[in-house]
């Protein structure tokens, strides 16, 4: 009789054992959404020519996260480090009264200043007792029963950059504390770092994250200083490539330019991570906040949700930064599971500066974008095979900032007029099916 019931306990023994020891390469529940991140050959050679993915695909962490960019909200942009559990739990309730969170921003994520000065007994990390008294476990569980989930930051130095204490050294400890507390999310700065290199300091908390046996979104904050494209998808679910932004028109324009250069290398699993949005913060104008999310939805923006990761004050907002940010068919540019980063193409005009950037969808879409960075009104004409289509074929045009199709016919070369600083967006769609090449 032993041998039937050993039978019938092995399975039983073995998930156990599973569950009690993950595989330090991933977590059983995850191998299914692993196998998944591989970014599709594209359907033509103009597109693979163009909108090269030769760089990814080696290089994944493969923790069954980030399929499609992550998106969010985090505190730092408007907050810096004003913040409190109050603060916290009000972000998260207008997320749902809003509506964005159920057009994907499902991250809550509390930056630098949360917790304690000095940890506590045992080297323990502690939240601020002032700011946040009922502690992050009891945060997590109501963000938990919005339906939404929780980040929170740390530093892969002995500080954070605004002098808490930092996780180099206690990676396995804090990232225990974090899965107890049910985190979901962690962004990992750059500051005091004691000059070790990043691809040094980051992987000993993936390590750390992978053993709690909690799945944890893991986004990289190094400001691109090693130039993270070139190795950390082997390490996190997304990396920053830039210092951080700030709310002016030159900072997003540059920031957008240094993002660019590493598109080859985003897929699903990891992602360029160009900062966190600003609409909605007022340093820009409704013409170039649109620019801003459609760029960072396009270039799939993990920031931390470039991700596309709001960073003003969601209880607070006006018409037109709930018009930007609740944009559905700009969002589903972002989120399409393709998972290709849309690049800038061509600049035309006096010093380029109308702009043409595109990035391949699923389904043989092309989404396009008409970027007027100059100072005057332009008309931005593009000959379609210069973003990889063909030129003779007919395209359905549709326009994702006026919600209409403008045309079921556009053959050859396509144009708009777009004001100063504006960014119109569109998806082509083949009227006929694309043969491959
Ligand atoms: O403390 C939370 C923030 O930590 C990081 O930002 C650190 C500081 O970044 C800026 O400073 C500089 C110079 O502008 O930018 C580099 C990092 O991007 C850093 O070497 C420089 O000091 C800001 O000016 C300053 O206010 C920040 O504290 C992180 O990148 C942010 O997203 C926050 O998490």
């Amino acid at each position: 009789m032993e041998a039937p019931r050993l039978r019938l306990r092995l399975p039983f023994l073995l998930l156990v054992a599973l569950v009690v020891s993950p595989p330090a390469n991933g977590w059983p529940p995850v191998a299914a959404a692993a196998r998944r991140m591989r970014i599709e050959p594209l359907p033509t050679a103009a597109l693979r020519r163009l909108y090269d993915t030769s760089n990814y695909g080696k290089l994944q962490l493969n923790n069954g996260l980030a399929l499609t960019p992550q998106m969010g909200w985090n505190s730092w942009n408007f907050f810096a480090c004003n913040i409190n559990e109050a603060v916290i739990r009000d972000t998260a309730d207008a997320l749902v009264s809003t509506g964005l969170a159920d057009l994907g921003y499902n991250y809550v994520n509390i930056d630098d200043c949360w917790s304690n000065v000095k940890r506590g007994k045992g080297d323990q990390l502690l939240p601020d007792p002032k700011t946040f008294p009922s502690g992050i476990k009891a945060l997590a569980d109501y963000v938990h029963g919005k339906g939404l989930k929780l980040g929170i930051y740390s530093d892969a130095g002995i500080f954070t950059c605004q002098v808490r204490p930092g996780s180099l050294y206690h990676e396995k400890d804090d990232a225990a504390i974090f899965a107890s507390w049910g985190v979901d999310y962690l962004k990992y700065d750059n500051c005091y770092n004691l000059g070790i290199k990043p691809k040094d300091r980051y992987p000993p908390m993936r390590d750390a994250l992978n053993s709690t046996g909690r799945q944890i979104f893991y986004s990289l904050c190094e400001w691109g200083q090693d130039d993270p494209a070139l190795w950390a998808g082997k390490v996190g679910n997304s990396w920053r490539t830039t210092d951080d932004i700030q709310d002016t028109w030159k900072s997003m324009t540059d920031i957008a330019d240094k993002n660019n250069k590493w598109a080859s290398y985003a897929g699903p699993g990891g992602w360029n991570d160009p900062d966190m949005l600003e609409v909605g913060n007022g340093g820009m104008t409704f013409a170039e906040y649109r620019a801003h999310f459609s760029i960072w939805s396009l270039m799939k923006a993990s920031t931390h949700w470039a991700p596309l990761l709001i960073g003003c004050d969601v209880r607070n907002m006006t018409k037109e930064t709930m018009e930007i940010l609740s944009n559905k068919e700009v969002i589903q540019v972002n989120q399409d599971p393709l998972g290709v980063q849309g690049r800038r193409i061509l600049g035309q005009g006096k010093n380029g500066c109308q702009e043409v950037w595109a990035g391949p969808l699923s389904g043989n879409r092309l989404a396009v974008a008409l970027w007027n960075r100059c100072a005057e009104s332009a008309n931005i004409t593009v000959k379609l095979p210069s973003v990889g289509l063909d030129g003779s074929s007919p395209y359905s045009v549709r326009d994702l900032w006026k919600h209409e199709t403008l045309s079921e016919n556009v053959v050859g070369t396509f144009g708009a007029q777009v004001d100063v600083h504006d960014c119109k967006m569109y998806i082509f769609t083949p009227a006929v099916t694309v043969a491959s090449s």
